[in-house]
């Protein structure tokens, strides 16, 4: 690891250099260098195969790479680290498809993601219970689903599980979120109220999204990155990215 000490790393979140991943002498990820500051949001570009999905495995300690530095919160090596302690860390990760308790209520979902001891409803434990039911509805209401908290997760739309999932991550308290693919099979509506979630929640937190719909990129009005090939092909504001040469004959088409 570079032993100087950059004001872009000291302010970073996360700090990617020189990150490479081979799989069978494939290079998935071909010396990826990347900073994300705190509080930021980024939207994350690229063709099938540019080595999106595996960056977002080395951050979260799914895939060791081969090369590089990882690091979170201008030093902490994540290249150490299991993924279970990396989650530990504040790190929160969802997937493409939602992940909820379907047999259990919105409300339970977010109380069963929430950190810290579970108590059984004893007095000495009432005001416990009632900072936490305090956390929990504050995480229903940047979700926008208070008014669905007695529903059972399974009776919810598509859209309504991706942001109780996003909800069940932001219970945990995290200081960064990746999200894959979150618009994948909602509708123009529900596509539009999860750009407006996720830039309220990257007013607190950072927010990493890995998203195809370019509209809804557009709509998190964020800076955008375009890898091919495991490396950055194109960094910038989404007007640059997206008129950019390189970016349209590898991605966007003519
Ligand atoms: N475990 C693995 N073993 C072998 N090859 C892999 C493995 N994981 C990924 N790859 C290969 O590495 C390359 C990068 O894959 P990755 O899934 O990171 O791309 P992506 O940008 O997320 O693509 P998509 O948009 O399709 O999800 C691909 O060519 C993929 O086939």
């Amino acid at each position: 690891m570079s032993s100087v000490t950059s004001p872009e790393l000291t302010q970073s979140i996360l700090y990617l250099d020189g990150v490479s991943v081979s799989f069978d002498g494939f290079k998935a990820l071909n010396s990826l260098s990347m900073v994300i500051g705190h509080g930021e949001m980024r939207a994350i570009i690229g063709p099938n195969g540019a080595g999106k999905t595996t960056m977002m495995d080395v951050i979260t300690g799914k895939t060791r790479p081969d090369d590089g530095d990882v690091l979170f919160d201008g030093s902490v090596d994540l290249t150490r680290m299991d993924e279970a302690s990396i989650a530990e860390l504040g790190i929160g990760r969802k997937f493409q498809k939602p992940t909820v308790f379907e047999s259990h209520t919105v409300d339970d979902n977010i109380l069963l993601a929430m950190k810290g001891p579970r108590s059984a409803g004893s007095s000495l434990f009432g005001w416990r219970n009632r900072v936490r039911d305090d956390q929990k509805d504050q995480v229903l209401e940047t979700i926008g689903l208070k008014d669905h908290r007695k529903r059972l997760a399974a009776d919810l739309s598509h859209g309504q599980k991706q942001w109780l999932e996003i909800g069940m991550l932001l219970a945990q308290d995290p200081k960064l979120l990746l999200v894959d693919e979150p618009v994948a099979g909602m509708t123009d509506h529900e596509t539009e109220q999860t750009a407006a979630l996720l830039a309220s929640i990257a007013k607190t937190h950072a927010v990493v999204v890995v998203e195809h719909d370019m509209h809804f990129v557009r709509a998190l009005g964020c800076k955008v990155t375009c890898l091919h090939e495991g490396s950055v092909l194109a960094e910038g504001a989404i007007d640059a990215v997206s008129t950019n040469d390189r970016v349209v004959e590898v991605y966007l088409g003519r």
